[in-house]
């Protein structure tokens, strides 16, 4: 990296420091205004908010530029392995320990006569005490010396949040530090929650990936259209747009190699062999068309698919008439297999709570939606936390873990050269729909009415045509025997999933009571859209359905399919209940993108 117009340390001018490159040329910022400005560092998790202020840092420890980052991770030591600065924190090999450092003051104002850095580590300490003793000796100590001096704020949104307990000081220092000269630079993934005391005093920013919307939204001010916004989430790692002082017009960087090593790595997973039993089975699809999209998806608890007694919960399914099911006579032998089997456990029934959550289902999105925030969007309001519509109040609003397991699928496609092809899906686990997390959890239609069928059930579904068939038109589609196939009406009738319309002479017709059509398998591949994580609270929503479910639909539409691994994971959601005089409904709010849980009918 290189410097522009190198100074004497301590003397700032106007000096260009290089930082990255934009359009395949050096990029370099304005140093007066990195140190003494304010500077807001925004992007998400993993867009390069560390690596951003390591690289900036690097750069201001080469001149001698002085500065104070607290590290709320324990991130930055490293830059001690290439630079003279003062580490204090709980570690062992600290210069001082933060709990029982004595004359901070002074150590900070050696920092700013002396241009030797500070890192405030305060990731093993109580954070918010640490760091508001700190900032009243920054602000101090900037009204004694006046010398230019930078505080640098990592996770400010801990420490700065749009509630009462943000650290007073630290607004004071956006607003009055730089006539002293003590800059200020916070960074966040975060904007949203935010003060807005302090991201308004922000004159330069420099901003990442970001894909919450109201993150989106917080920083749309500092755009100029839709269109730029909308790009930031579509940004690398790395990459960032910066705006004001910083440099003469709004441009999109990124930022060069560190000279020290990059602390905040993600860990690498080590190889290691699956699960034979939990985590592979044979077989798999893709979802069925999208459909147009709901607000707010059904209750898990209480959709008429998990109730499939009750059809007064599933008004106009299928479009087709609400005629009472007509269960047809069975034999007595296979009657009493058909008893048997009803009273195995149906795998399809209302969802349950359950406390303690399986190794597998351990994991799961992370959680980056605070519950005010969350009844924020359930409110459709920006402010009014507990307003909603005209007459209605808030009941409850609750953490809850929506299980979801990522199938991934080989199989054969192609009837003259055969090609094997690799896919990859997301299944509610409650209730087999498809789910789709990457812009807010989504979900259609998909494998819900098939799951807990038995095979031959599903391969007698899978034949209807919309207009309906006799019995013995489903038996030659089918090549199933006459007591198969009604066997699998009875089974289907008894499910809702087909009710008998109409007579054909002598022969009742069947028609289909599901809308959509049988998932077939695509060739997209899905990630997930970020590292899992420890649940945080909260409780689990009970799986539903089970890989042997899914395995028993393929082996029927897609008998080329192998299933090769089955991921467990869960995606935070809050469950906002709403009371009216109406009566009551629930808000899903997906407590990792700020969205509402969609659902297409
Ligand atoms: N400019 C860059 N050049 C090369 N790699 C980068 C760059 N910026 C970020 N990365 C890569 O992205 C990873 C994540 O970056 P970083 O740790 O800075 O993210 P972050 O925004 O601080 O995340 P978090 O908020 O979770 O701490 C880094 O480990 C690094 O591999």
């Amino acid at each position: 990296m290189k410097v522009i117009h190198e100074k004497m340390p301590h003397y700032i001018s106007v000096m260009d420091i290089i930082v990255g490159k934009a359009n395949g040329r050096d990029f370099g910022i304005n140093a007066q205004e990195l140190v003494t400005g304010r500077t807001c560092i925004i992007a998400q998790s993993g867009a390069g908010k560390s690596w951003t202020i390591a690289v900036l840092c690097e750069q201001l420890c080469r001149y001698h530029i002085g500065f104070c980052l607290i590290d709320t991770e324990g991130e930055y030591f490293s830059l001690k392995d290439r630079f003279d600065l003062t580490w204090i924190g709980a570690d062992d090999e600290c210069d001082y320990d933060i709990e029982r450092v004595e004359g901070l003051k002074e150590i900070i104002r050696d920092s700013i006569n002396t241009g030797i850095p500070v890192i405030y580590d305060v990731s093993e300490v109580e954070m918010t005490e640490k760091v508001s003793r700190l900032a009243d000796i920054l602000y101090d100590l900037a009204t004694e010396e006046r010398k230019p001096y930078l505080m640098i704020v990592e996770e400010a949104d801990k420490f700065i949040p749009q509630s009462r307990d943000s650290i007073k000081k630290i607004e004071e220092i956006s607003r009055r530090g730089r006539k002293r000269g003590l800059g200020l630079m916070v960074a966040t993934q975060r904007p949203a929650i935010v003060t807005k005391n302090v991201l308004s005093q922000c004159n330069n920013q420099i901003i990442g990936k970001l894909s919450i919307e109201n993150d989106l939204k917080a920083v749309d001010l500092f755009f100029g259209s839709k269109r730029e916004v909308e790009e930031l989430s579509s940004l690398n790692p790395g990459d960032f747009y910066i705006m004001g002082g910083l440099t003469r017009e709004k441009t999109r960087m990124r930022f060069g190699k560190r000279e020290t090593k990059h602390r905040g790595l993600t860990p690498i997973l080590a190889p290691r062999s699956p699960d034979p039993v939990q985590n592979y089975v044979d077989e798999a699809p893709e979802a069925p068309e999208p459909a147009e999209l709901q607000d707010t998806p059904e209750s898990p608890v209480e959709t008429a698919q998990d109730a499939p007694n009750n059809q007064e919960t599933q008004p106009g399914k299928g479009g087709a008439a609400k005629k009472k099911p007509v269960v047809t006579p069975v034999s007595s032998e296979r009657k009493e297999k058909k008893e048997e089997k009803e009273k195995k456990p149906k795998p399809h029934t209302r969802v349950r709570r359950k406390k303690t959550p399986s190794p597998l289902e351990e994991r799961a999105l992370p959680l980056r939606i605070e519950r005010d925030e969350a009844l924020n969007i359930a409110g459709g309001r920006k402010k009014k936390v507990l307003i909603f519509g005209k007459n209605e109040r808030l009941v409850s609003a609750a953490l809850v873990y929506w299980p979801l397991c990522l199938f991934h699928v080989r199989y054969i496609s192609g009837k003259i050269r055969k090609i094997t092809q690799d896919t990859s899906f997301i299944i509610d686990a409650t209730q087999g729909r498809c789910a789709d997390i990457s812009d807010g959890l989504r979900f259609r239609a998909c494998f819900s009415d098939y799951i807990g069928l038995s095979e031959d059930a599903i391969r007698v579904l899978n034949s209807f045509s919309i207009s309906g068939e006799t019995a013995a038109e489903i038996e030659a589609q089918t090549r199933l025997s006459p007591e198969v196939v009604e066997d699998a009406i009875s089974e289907l009738s008894t499910k809702k999933l087909i009710t008998a319309s109409q007579m054909a002479g002598e022969r009742e017709v069947w028609v289909p009571l599901v809308r959509h059509g049988m998932p077939r398998l695509g060739t997209g591949m899905v990630r997930l859209p970020a590292a899992l994580e420890s649940l945080d609270g909260g409780t689990v929503l009970e799986r539903m359905v089970h890989e042997q479910d899914i395995r028993t639909i393929l082996k029927v539409t897609q008998p080329t399919a192998e299933i090769i691994a089955c991921q467990l994971f869960s995606c935070p959601v809050y469950e906002v209940k709403i009371a009216s005089p109406a009566g009551e409904r629930t808000v899903y709010i997906d407590g990792f993108m700020g969205k509402n849980v969609l659902v297409a009918r």
